[in-house]
């Protein structure tokens, strides 16, 4: 019996699975896991799909996941900006190149003239600014000798550093570059065409021979003429397409907040069991004790996080303020309305605080998440378009407003 070619499997199951990470603009990206992917690599796979007149399935994976996640047979083929190498290599097979990358300089437009070359580049004066770990790190370790270098290990606001003047150059991938000019016109990519060093980005596949060439010839007919100087296959019109693509300019254009509302929400909702428990104890709503218990282990939790500890003091005492606010209407309405006594009633003690307690957790780690958001003034309208997004009662909307104030407040240094 004939082994099953990769191509008849695909063709016989009707679905091209193709793996992709999604976090590598403008190649392959999703804003979160429930967000569709898009890019230059996704609209390929999309195409090559209809070439095969397959269903097209993309299957989520991650850089360190690429080559167990292709060995397990997870996916077909795997696009998204991958770099051809030899590690790689061994182990799968490569189409054939279709962009050719490198090492570049970026740095602020009106001073691409002082930074060509590298020996113009490792000057003493020169602050340069690398992300740790990858093959960004290692061109400077091996070519900066002079140069100030600082490691900085936040990828969503590395370029804001030099685009506000705290570092002066960052080597990176030319496409990365030329990517950041798009999204900070104020930063320019040095010369993205004659890069220091020569990768190529290719679509990494099983090996399956048949497989390869079907790619490959498949590729081919998608091509312009090809790059006079390297051979490469020429999508530069794809991915210059795909540049040009509205992305978020940074990476807190794509946090949602509303996650983090629906958290402070259901604290609030907790609230007129709070005052039903307090109504018919007959005890009053404050309670000084509980509140320095509720805010004691904030600012260790918070710093762990990466949140100002004295930030995250200032959002919860918001919390319990609105939480009061909130209790007084109540106790006001029953009031009113001459309650004397709810039936059924859910201990404080026993279930409603240990509720609070978990909800603090949870708190802190949506806090977390969406620090870069909270920290962008120019997220704010987003935010507080999110906390008006709800329908609640005219007391849980009131008490949400005091809630929200140190997400947008600035007086509060975050
Ligand atoms: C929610 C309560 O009521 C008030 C609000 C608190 C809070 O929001 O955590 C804490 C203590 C009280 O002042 C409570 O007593 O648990």
């Amino acid at each position: 019996m004939l082994p099953v070619t990769k191509k008849a499997e695909i063709v016989k199951r009707g679905i091209l699975r193709v793996g992709t990470t999604g976090d590598y603009k403008p190649f392959s990206y999703r804003a979160s896991a429930n967000s569709p992917f898009v890019g230059a690599d996704i609209e390929m796979a999309q195409r090559l799909a209809r070439r095969l007149q397959v269903k097209l399935e993309l299957v989520p994976t991650t850089w360190s996941g690429l080559m167990p996640d292709l060995a397990a047979d997870k996916f077909d083929i795997a696009m998204g900006g991958i770099s051809i190498s030899e590690e790689r290599a061994k182990q799968a097979y490569f189409s054939l190149p279709y962009l050719r990358d490198g090492k570049t300089p970026i740095t602020r437009c009106d001073e691409v003239a002082r930074y060509q070359s590298l020996a113009q580049i490792d000057q003493a004066s020169t602050r340069v600014i690398v992300n740790p770990g990858g093959t960004n790190h290692s061109f400077v370790t091996q070519n900066i000798k002079s140069a100030q270098v600082q490691v900085y290990p936040d990828n969503n606001t590395i370029f804001d550093q030099i685009a506000i003047g705290k570092a002066d150059v960052m080597l990176t991938d030319a496409i990365e570059a030329r990517l950041q000019h798009e999204l900070k016109p104020s930063l320019c990519a040095v010369h993205p065409e004659q890069t220091f060093t020569v990768s190529f980005k290719a679509y990494l596949l099983p090996q399956d021979r048949e497989w390869k060439a079907y790619v490959d010839q498949w590729l081919r007919e998608e091509a312009s003429a090809p790059e006079p100087e390297t051979k490469v296959l020429n999508f530069n019109a794809h991915v210059d397409k795909w540049l040009h693509h509205p992305w978020p300019r940074t990476h807190a254009d794509a946090i949602s907040f509303d996650p983090l509302r629906d958290l402070m929400v259901q604290r609030l909702n907790l609230m007129e069991d709070v005052a039903k428990h307090k109504w018919n104890q007959g005890l009053p709503i404050e309670d000084l004790q509980r509140e320095q218990q509720v805010v004691a282990n904030l600012g260790q939790q918070a710093a762990a996080l990466g949140i100002s500890p004295a930030w995250a003091e200032a959002f919860f005492r918001a919390q319990i303020e609105a939480a009061k606010q909130l209790q007084s209407a109540y106790f006001e309405q029953w009031q009113r309305q001459g309650i004397t006594k709810f039936e059924n009633v859910v201990s404080l003690e026993q279930v409603t605080r240990p509720k609070l307690d978990q909800l603090t957790g949870q708190l802190l780690q949506e806090l977390a998440r969406t620090w870069p958001g909270l920290l962008d003034q120019r997220q704010h309208s987003r935010l507080l378009a999110s906390m008006q997004r709800i329908s609640a009662s005219q007391a849980i909307s009131s008490a949400l407003q005091t809630a929200q104030q140190p997400l947008v407040s600035t007086q509060i240094a975050k």
